[in-house]
């Protein structure tokens, strides 16, 4: 009797939970081989973008073991009234953990397997989720308990995002999870190298302290799509401690740009197109394609000039939808501070891709509605096509000594 009760009782949770995930349009869980490689703060900062563009949100701390997420959204040790309602971070972003239902946030949980599944459970089939267009879930490392009883009840699963470190260990812990996903018939969206590098807060310069490049060479050997580089940044500790996404104040730095960049293309993926707001943001036009006028500093019209206040020429590229339109190469006139940007605002430039410039240069640009990409070498062509291609991002000055037009940073 007690177990037909218990089977009936199941039957029941079984049945509230594939309602209540038939409501969420997309799922996307994010996982990690092994732990501190930053895969809560990627889980957060992608559902709060996500968020941010408007999609209406859950995000589920699955991490049994070691629930951050609270802690990055400003919701540690806060009382839930009612236990079946998420947090409201967010107009459009809920959220739910299990650090919710334990004492202290010191406590350390202990669970055996069968009490994680059942918690995991209960947290999709006896919260009120409501109609969502996104479920983010964020994991805890390895491929145990917790990311099966995702797989095996979460329904149709969008993908996985695979979080791993620059270091050549990075296919090694991110093969597991390629497989686990594999086997799991969910997808893979692809791998977010984090901790890549590090951003000098002084001149935003980008230096890698550890080995760069193994999450994306890991996603090249095992075939999956990469998603990105996110650098070290303080800005990110800080904002993870401050309770709010680091995504949230987008500064404009190389990391928040990666973050959107991250986002937008998961949205891509989930929903085959691209965010309206995002083509206004590419096009920099809400109507038509817009033509745009990029300049590099050139002395020899095929390499980009690291110097960009002492090249012969400026090669300006017109571009409108990806294509180049026609090329030119202008004279500029003697190098004295602030005239070269009025000159290339008055040539109709929006852009310029140089190697090495000071933040001070790099502000008359601005105010002379001239974007500045940095760090960038080799072949215009190369890089214009890098930069076409959606995969060329302002490193920081690519030069590493101090320039005369005020590279100040003297890390
Ligand atoms: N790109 C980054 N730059 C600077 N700090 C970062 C970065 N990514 C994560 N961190 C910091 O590293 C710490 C660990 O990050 P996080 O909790 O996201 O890792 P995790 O992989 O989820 O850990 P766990 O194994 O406990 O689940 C946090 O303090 C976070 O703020």
């Amino acid at each position: 009797m007690a177990e037909q009760q218990v089977n009936n009782d199941q039957a029941m949770q079984d049945m509230r939970l594939k309602a209540n995930v038939e409501k969420i349009k997309h799922k996307i869980v994010v996982m990690s081989g092994k732990g501190g490689v930053g895969k809560s703060t990627v889980a957060t900062n992608i559902a709060y973008g996500l968020a941010l563009e408007g999609k209406k949100v859950g995000l589920l701390d699955a991490d049994v073991h070691g629930p951050n997420i609270p802690l990055m959204l400003g919701i540690e040790g806060k009382k839930i009234a009612n236990l079946a309602e998420p947090y409201q971070v967010h107009e459009n972003l809920k959220v739910v953990s299990l650090s919710f239902y334990v004492g202290s946030s010191d406590d350390p949980i202990i669970w055996r397997g069968p009490a994680k599944t059942g918690a995991i459970k209960q947290l999709l089939a006896d919260v009120n989720w409501g109609d969502l267009d996104y479920m983010v879930v964020d994991l805890p490392p390895g491929t145990g308990d917790e990311p099966l009883t995702i797989a095996q009840n979460i329904g149709k699963v969008d993908g996985t995002v695979i979080v791993t470190t620059p270091q050549n260990v990075a296919l090694l812990d991110s093969r597991k999870s390629v497989k686990f996903s594999k086997l799991l018939n969910m997808p893979i969206l692809g791998i977010v190298e984090n901790m890549s590098g590090f951003i000098c807060p002084h001149c935003g310069e980008r230096v890698d302290i550890f080995k760069s490049g193994g999450g994306e060479a890991a996603a090249k050997e095992l075939g999956v799509n990469f998603l990105g580089k996110i650098p070290m940044d303080p800005a990110i500790v800080e904002a993870g401690d401050s309770g709010k996404p680091f995504i949230y104040f987008n500064n404009g730095g190389i990391a928040a740009g990666i973050f959107t960049g991250i986002v937008d293309e998961l949205i891509t993926k989930s929903e085959g197109k691209t965010t309206e707001k995002k083509e206004e943001e590419k096009t920099g036009n809400s109507g038509g394609e817009k033509i745009m006028r990029i300049a590099f500093p050139t002395n020899d019209r095929v390499n980009v000039e690291e110097h960009f206040g002492h090249c012969k020429e400026f090669a300006i590229f017109e571009v409108e939808a990806g294509k180049i339109l026609k090329t030119e190469f202008i004279t500029p006139p003697p190098h004295e501070p602030g005239v070269l940007p009025k000159f290339l605002h008055e040539e109709k430039v929006n852009i310029i891709i140089t190697g090495g410039m000071g933040q001070r240069a790099v502000d008359i640009f601005h105010s002379n509605e001239i974007d500045v990409i940095l760090g960038a070498s080799g072949s215009m062509e190369d890089v214009l096509n890098e930069y076409l291609g959606g995969d060329l991002y302002s490193k920081g000055s690519a030069c590493n000594h101090d320039h005369d037009d005020d590279h100040e940073c003297n890390h």
